[in-house]
């Protein structure tokens, strides 16, 4: 579903994204995680062919019409410009597919993403007058709605409460069981810890691991990437991961 080779992002000199060989697959919930500037935003951007770059994605040989139907893209910026109603916004996601009209395929996925999101009561309010939480769901779901085989979200859950963190990271999971593949930047390690099936750890720009939560998450790589101690135990309930301190 999605093939980088040796993708590199310059900025200036800088390799910002260094060499990334990344293959992703169906049934893949991928964690990308790493250090504020270790290039995730810069990756998941010019995977989709937005930004100049080296080496090869396999979204970005796509032509547009071709691109928004193979992946849904949720940016980091959450600006709702109109002031439409949700259930006006979300099926914006369906343009993708879109001859004339909405039909009745269209209608019932923006159905579908509302239902996930737990949005149903929400479907009349204005997008721009909710709260910044209510409306990160939202643009959630305009992506859900897209129905396409691949997600690529940029810190998707950041500034949820903490059901909402809980439920979109299930939703997520969901997808990824049904079939599809999700690659989502993510802070919070113990989130990526519990719902992710693969993490892959970025520093300057370069993949420094990939494998299962457990196999990245080590104290090495935690101190060696991040500068934290963090406490890791597994539990009937899946693993639990908490940053304790700093080590440098
Ligand atoms: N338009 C730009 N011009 C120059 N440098 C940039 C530009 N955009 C990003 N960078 C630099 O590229 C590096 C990677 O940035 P990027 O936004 O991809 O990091 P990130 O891992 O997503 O960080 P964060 O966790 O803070 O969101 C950073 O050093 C950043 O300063």
């Amino acid at each position: 579903m999605l093939a980088l080779s040796n993708l590199t992002v310059r900025r200036g000199d800088c390799p910002v994204v260094d060499r990334v060989t990344l293959t992703v697959g169906p049934g893949e919930f991928v964690g990308l995680i790493g250090p504020n500037g270790a290039g995730k935003t810069t990756l998941l951007r010019a995977a989709l062919g937005f930004l100049a770059h080296e080496g090869e994605s396999s979204l970005a040989r796509l032509t547009p019409r071709e691109r928004a139907r193979a992946v849904a893209f949720l940016p980091q910026a959450r600006e709702i410009a109109w002031p439409v109603d949700v259930e006006t916004l979300v099926a914006l996601g369906r343009a993708p597919h879109l001859g004339r009209a909405m039909g009745v395929e269209d209608r019932a996925a923006v159905e579908r993403a509302l239902q996930r999101m737990g949005l149903e009561g929400y479907r009349a309010r204005v997008a721009t007058a909710l709260s910044g939480g209510e409306q990160a769901r939202v643009l959630i779901a305009r992506a859900l709605a897209q129905e396409t085989p691949l997600l690529l979200a940029d810190e998707p859950v950041a500034g949820l409460d903490p059901e909402s963190q809980i439920r979109a990271m299930q939703v997520f999971q969901d997808l990824a069981a049904e079939g599809r593949a999700v690659v989502a930047s993510i802070h919070d390690l113990g989130l990526a810890a519990r719902h992710c099936t693969r993490l892959v750890l970025l520093a300057r720009g370069q993949v420094v691991a990939d494998g299962p939560p457990a196999a990245v998450l080590t104290a090495e790589n935690m101190a060696a990437v991040f500068g934290v101690r963090v406490f890791y135990a597994e539990t009937p309930e899946g693993p639990v991961v908490q940053p304790l301190g700093v080590t440098r």
